[in-house]
C-alpha cells in the first residue's frame, strides 16, 4: 500500500519521521511524509522528513512556539493554513498514493485540533481513503489531555474513513513515566503499522501465496469508527537463519528490544499450526488499543516473513478462527514475503464497538467539562463591583 503520512504536531511528526526511516532502510519507497507543527523546534528534531516537507503553520499567531495544548486555536490555525498544507501534500506527489494517513497526539494542541480539520479537507480534495492515527495520552496525563483527546477523537471518526488508536497507558510500563516511554513506544507503533502499511507491495522477495491487496485493507476500514491493532512474531529457525536480516529482524535489533517472552521458534514442520498459533497471539496479547475483539465487525490477518515460512492453509485456518471471534463475518486475509528471521503477524480488528478506555476518556471529558462549567459559575474576583474601569 503506497501511504502518504502527514505527521501532526509532536508526536505525529516523530513518528512519521520513524515510517520514513523504515522505509529508507528497507529501500521500499512505499511511504511518503512531511510534517505539520506549529512549534518550529518540533520540526528542526526530525531527521528523515526532508526540511522542504516540514511546515509550519500559525505563525502570526503563536509566532513558531505550538499553541500550547489548546486544541481549539491548533484546529483555528489549521482551517486558516489549509491551504498551504494541502498545497505542500501536492508538491510532492498524490497520483500514486492509495491513502492518507494523519498521525497525531491527540492529547496536545496542535495534532488533536488540526487533524480532524485537515481528514475532512483532505477527503473533500481526493478519492483516496483518509485515516487517522491516534495517539491517546495516559490518565496520569492530567483532565486537559484527555479532554482534548476525547473531542479531537469525536470530531475524527466523523471526518475520517477510519481511525487506528494506540493508547500511550496500555503500553507504558508499570512505574515508568509516559514521556521516557516515548522513543520505545513509538517504535512499537512504527513496527505494527508498518508492516500493515506494506501489504500489498512488491518487494524484492516477489509477491506472496495470498497477496493482499491495498483494496483489502481498505474495504476492511470501510465501516469507519475506530480500529486496534494486534501484532506479534516468531523467530525462524532454519539452516538460512543467520543469513537474514532486514524488515522485521532488523527493526528489532536496532531498537535493541529484547525477545518477547511469549516468542517461540518455528521449526519448517507443521507451520499451518504454528502460523494460527501466531494470529492467537497478535489477537490475545496486548492491542494497540485494548479492546472487546468479540466487538469488531471486520477484520484482516496478515502474515509477513521469509517466503519458505508462509502457509496458505495456516493463513485460511487463522482467518476462520479469527472469524469465529468477531462479532462481523468479514475477515480478509494472506501473506507476503520479506527478508527477516521472523514472522510477523497482524491483526487488524476494525470498527471495534467496545473499548473501556475510549468509553474512560469520554467520561472524563464530560466531568471536566462540567467542572469547568461549575468553577466559571462559582468564580469570584475582588474587582467585581464598587470602582468603575477606565473603559470597559
Ligand atoms: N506515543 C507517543 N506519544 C507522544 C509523543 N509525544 C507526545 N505524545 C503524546 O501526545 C500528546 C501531546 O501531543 P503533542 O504531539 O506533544 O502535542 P502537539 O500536537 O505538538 O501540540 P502542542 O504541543 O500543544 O502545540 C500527549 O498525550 C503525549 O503523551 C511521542 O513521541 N510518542
Amino acid at each position: 500500500m503506497r501511504v502518504f503520512f502527514i505527521g501532526f504536531g509532536q508526536a505525529g511528526g516523530k513518528i512519521v519521521d520513524m515510517f520514513i526511516e523504515q522505509d529508507k532502510k528497507l529501500g521500499a519507497n512505499s511511504f511518503r511524509g512531511i510534517a505539520v507543527n506549529t512549534a518550529r523546534t518540533d520540526l528542526m528534531g526530525l531527521k528523515n522528513i526532508e526540511l522542504r516537507d516540514r511546515i509550519l503553520i500559525g505563525q502570526t499567531m503563536v509566532k513558531g512556539h505550538g499553541v500550547g495544548t489548546d486544541n481549539v486555536t491548533g484546529a483555528r490555525v489549521t482551517a486558516d493554513e489549509i491551504d498551504s498544507i494541502i498545497s505542500a501534500i501536492d508538491s510532492r506527489g498524490t497520483h500514486d498514493v492509495d491513502a492518507f494517513v494523519i498521525v497525531a497526539g491527540l492529547g496536545g494542541g496542535t495534532g488533536s485540533g488540526g487533524s480532524p480539520v485537515l481528514a475532512r479537507h483532505l477527503k473533500r480534495i481526493y478519492r483516496e481513503p483518509v485515516y487517522a492515527l491516534g495517539i491517546i495520552p495516559a490518565p496520569e496525563e492530567g483532565r486537559l489531555y484527555s479532554y482534548n483527546a476525547a473531542r479531537s477523537l469525536t470530531t475524527l471518526v466523523n471526518e475520517a474513513d477510519n481511525t487506528f488508536i494506540f493508547d500511550n497507558s496500555a503500553w507504558k510500563n508499570e512505574g515508568e513515566s509516559v514521556k521516557t516511554a516515548f522513543q520505545r513506544l513509538n517504535n512499537e507503533v512504527v513496527r505494527r503499522f508498518g508492516v500493515l502499511f506494506r501489504a500489498g507491495e512488491v518487494g524484492r522477495m516477489g509477491v506472496g501465496e495470498m497477496v493482499v491487496d491495498s483494496s483489502e485493507i481498505i474495504n476492511t476500514l470501510r465501516g469507519g469508527g475506530i480500529t486496534s491493532v494486534g501484532y506479534a512474531i516468531s523467530e525462524v529457525q532454519s539452516k538460512t537463519t543467520k543469513e537474514r536480516k532486514g524488515f522485521l529482524g532488523g527493526l528489532k535489533d536496532k531498537f535493541g528490544a529484547k525477545r518477547e517472552a511469549n516468542e517461540e521458534v518455528l521449526l519448517g514442520e507443521d507451520r499451518s499450526a504454528k502460523i494460527v498459533a501466531l494470529v492467537r497471539r497478535a489477537m490475545l496479547g496486548r492491542l494497540t488499543l485494548p479492546c472487546d475483539y468479540s466487538t469488531a465487525e471486520r477484520a484482516l490477518v496478515l502474515l509477513a516473513g521469509p517466503p519458505d515460512e508462509m502457509d496458505r492453509k495456516g493463513v485460511e485456518k487463522a482467518k476462520s478462527w479469527v472469524e469465529e471471534n468477531i462479532a462481523g463475518v468479514e475477515v480478509r486475509g494472506g501473506d507476503y514475503p520479506v527478508n527477516s528471521e521472523y514472522v510477523a503477524a497482524v491483526v487488524m480488528l476494525a470498527t471495534v464497538g467496545n473499548a473501556p478506555r475510549i468509553k474512560e476518556l469520554l467520561d472524563i471529558a464530560k466531568e471536566t467539562k462540567e467542572d469547568v462549567i461549575k468553577s466559571k459559575e462559582k468564580k469570584t474576583s475582588m474587582f467585581e463591583e464598587g470602582i468603575d474601569p477606565l473603559f470597559e
